[in-house]
């Protein structure tokens, strides 16, 4: 699905991406981690077209966007949830929506209907409709948020630390919304603090340092790593069974509701 070559990428000061090689298969939920400054977000950043590689490729099922705008990167199926205030607080809900459907705005029918589809799967976005985004708690803020990047039905969505700042109910939330996007076909990379709770919501893990990529699996395989647990988790035994069952959808508890953050930094 994306495919990233040798990527040096930076922000003027210095690259940041040193020869990132990162591939992200179609279907997947995969989860990059790695310490503060790692450039976990940066490679969002570049593949989002926010900012463009110096060297190296970026291809999405096998065309190139490495260089393109923002806007053309959406175009081809790529939409970001950004980390903070991606919604309009002033305007409602269902505007927020519209205007998530900006670019296919004079086909009027396909809007409708997949609002209304979303609407289904995610039921605060029809239950608040007409509330100003700003009355929402943050993690129902980041449904609608994950609901309005769906509109344009893409191939692939950035979620750049989707439960920043959320309590461990409103990450239970993220976790299961998150799936429900995969379920509907979409491939999801995120970025995430909390490496415990995005290698159990992912299926694959990529672990960054100093703008590489040091290693890539299943994320159930990274998860039984000793050395993951060395680096991450602070002690040399093994974390919990990466194995236990998924949290039920709503529940509000389980293994993606870790409300320990303790595991958040290096
Ligand atoms: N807009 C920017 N301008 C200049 N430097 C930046 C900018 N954004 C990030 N950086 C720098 O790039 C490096 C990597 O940042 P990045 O946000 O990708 O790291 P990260 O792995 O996501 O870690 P964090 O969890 O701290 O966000 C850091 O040294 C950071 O200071």
């Amino acid at each position: 699905m994306i495919e990233m070559h040798s990527v040096v990428a930076g922000y003027g000061g210095g690259d940041v991406l040193q020869g990132l090689d990162l591939s992200v298969r179609p279907g997947t939920i995969t989860c990059i981690v790695g310490p503060n400054g790692a450039g976990k977000s940066t490679v969002l950043r570049a593949i989002s077209g926010q900012i463009h590689p110096r060297e190296g490729e970026i291809r999405l099922a096998g065309a190139a966007i490495h260089g393109h705008s923002p806007a053309a990167v959406i175009s081809a199926g790529i939409v970001q949830v950004p980390q903070h205030n991606g919604l309009f607080a002033d305007l409602t809900v269902r505007d927020n929506m519209l205007l998530g459907g900006y670019l296919i705005r004079r086909d009027k029918a396909r809007l409708r209907r997949r609002i209304a589809e979303l609407e289904e799967v995610f039921p605060i976005v029809r239950e608040r409709a007409d509330e100003k985004a700003a009355n929402l708690s943050g993690g129902q803020r980041r449904i609608v948020e994950f609901a309005r990047a769906l509109v344009l039905e893409p191939r692939m969505v950035l979620l750049d630390e989707p439960t920043l700042g959320l309590d461990p109910k409103a990450s239970a939330l993220v976790f299961d919304s998150t799936r429900m996007m995969r379920d509907l076909g979409t491939t999801v990379l995120m970025v995430e603090q909390n490496v415990r709770f995005g290698l159990r919501l992912a299926s694959h893990g990529v672990v960054m340092e100093r703008g590489r990529v040091l290693l890539a699996d299943s994320s159930e395989a990274l998860l039984a790593r000793p050395d993951m647990a060395a680096m991450f988790f602070g002690s040399s035994a093994p974390p919990a069974d990466p194995a236990e069952p998924e949290p039920e959808p709503g529940s509000g508890t389980g293994p993606g509701t870790d409300p320990q953050r303790e595991d958040a930094h290096l």
